[in-house]
């Protein structure tokens, strides 16, 4: 059978070097083209690209994209900075290109992927839940599209459950004390020498509480995830939020 070509957008940073190294090393697939910033995108289709996985940085992301959802590249996408309106856009160019796949992934990691579906399941349970992030000092976004995506799922798992909102008293504080607001859940982002990529879900309710607690410590953690979603992405046309969709869980 003929191997998947896959190119890397992003192929000297930290995650892409180490994607790309993973391509290579993968017997049902072919690195093609390993571009980094000031490459130009026409390589893609002069090496005949049949998936490309974005690594780069949430300004150069929308135009990669648009220019692989135009050439009918399938995208396999783990950088950060998305919002609704980038989303509108992605699917906007997806249905001008029908046939075309995009996995947009908070997070490659199988355990972070797990924490997020662990996390919704217990959102309705608990009165209180924040979200701790903990990341290398080098990241450009806060907070991590992990955290955001984690404290929307919480949200939406308890506004279906009919939860009120969950109780504060803060009446005074400084700015940014209580973290970011996303979706009504505090999501507080932690910048350290030394750390990778971590994430406390923490719940709590009358007598106990609940932490759900994921640790990267190594790149490594995300190459399983983007090799999974390198395969299934060229099956699966139209945007795909999440890895889970592809892990089989339910
Ligand atoms: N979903 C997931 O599981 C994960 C997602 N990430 C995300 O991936 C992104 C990259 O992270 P990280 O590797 O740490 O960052 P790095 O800064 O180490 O790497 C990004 C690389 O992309 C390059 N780049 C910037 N613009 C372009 C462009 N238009 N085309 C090609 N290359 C470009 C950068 O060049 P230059 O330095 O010159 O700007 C740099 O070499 C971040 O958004 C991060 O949050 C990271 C880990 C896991
Ligand atoms: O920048 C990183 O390092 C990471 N970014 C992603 C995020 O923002 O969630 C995934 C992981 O946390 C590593």
């Amino acid at each position: 059978m003929s191997k998947l070509r896959v190119a890397v957008l992003g192929a000297k940073g930290r995650i892409g070097s180490e994607a790309a190294r993973s391509v290579e090393g993968a017997d049902d697939m072919e690195l093609v083209a390993a571009l980094d910033k000031d490459d130009s995108l026409e390589a893609l289709t002069e090496a005949g690209a049949q998936v490309a996985v974005d690594l780069t940085h949430p300004d150069s992301v929308m135009g990669n994209l648009e220019f692989c959802v135009g050439h009918g590249i399938h995208g396999v996408v783990g950088t950060t900075g998305w919002t609704d309106e980038r989303f509108g856009k992605l699917r906007t160019w997806l249905e001008a290109s029908p046939g075309t796949g995009v996995l947009v992934a908070p997070n490659f990691s199988i355990g972070a992927v797990l924490t997020m579906r662990f996390a919704r399941q217990a959102a309705r349970f608990f009165e209180s839940a924040e979200v701790v992030e903990l990341h290398h000092p080098n990241k450009a976004d806060a907070p991590s599209g992990t955290a955001t995506r984690t404290a929307q799922l919480i949200a939406a798992a308890r506004a279906e459950a009919g939860c009120p909102a969950q109780p504060d008293a803060t009446t005074s504080a400084l700015d940014g004390a209580r973290g970011a607001d996303v979706d009504g859940i505090p999501v507080h982002a932690v910048r350290l020498r030394g750390l990778l990529a971590h994430q406390e879900v923490l719940f709590g309710d009358t007598g106990e509480t609940l932490t759900i607690r994921h640790d990267s410590l190594h790149h490594s953690s995300f190459m399983p995830g983007i090799l999974l979603g390198v395969r299934r992405v060229t099956g699966t046309p139209g945007l795909t939020v999440g890895l889970e969709h592809f892990m089989d869980l339910d």
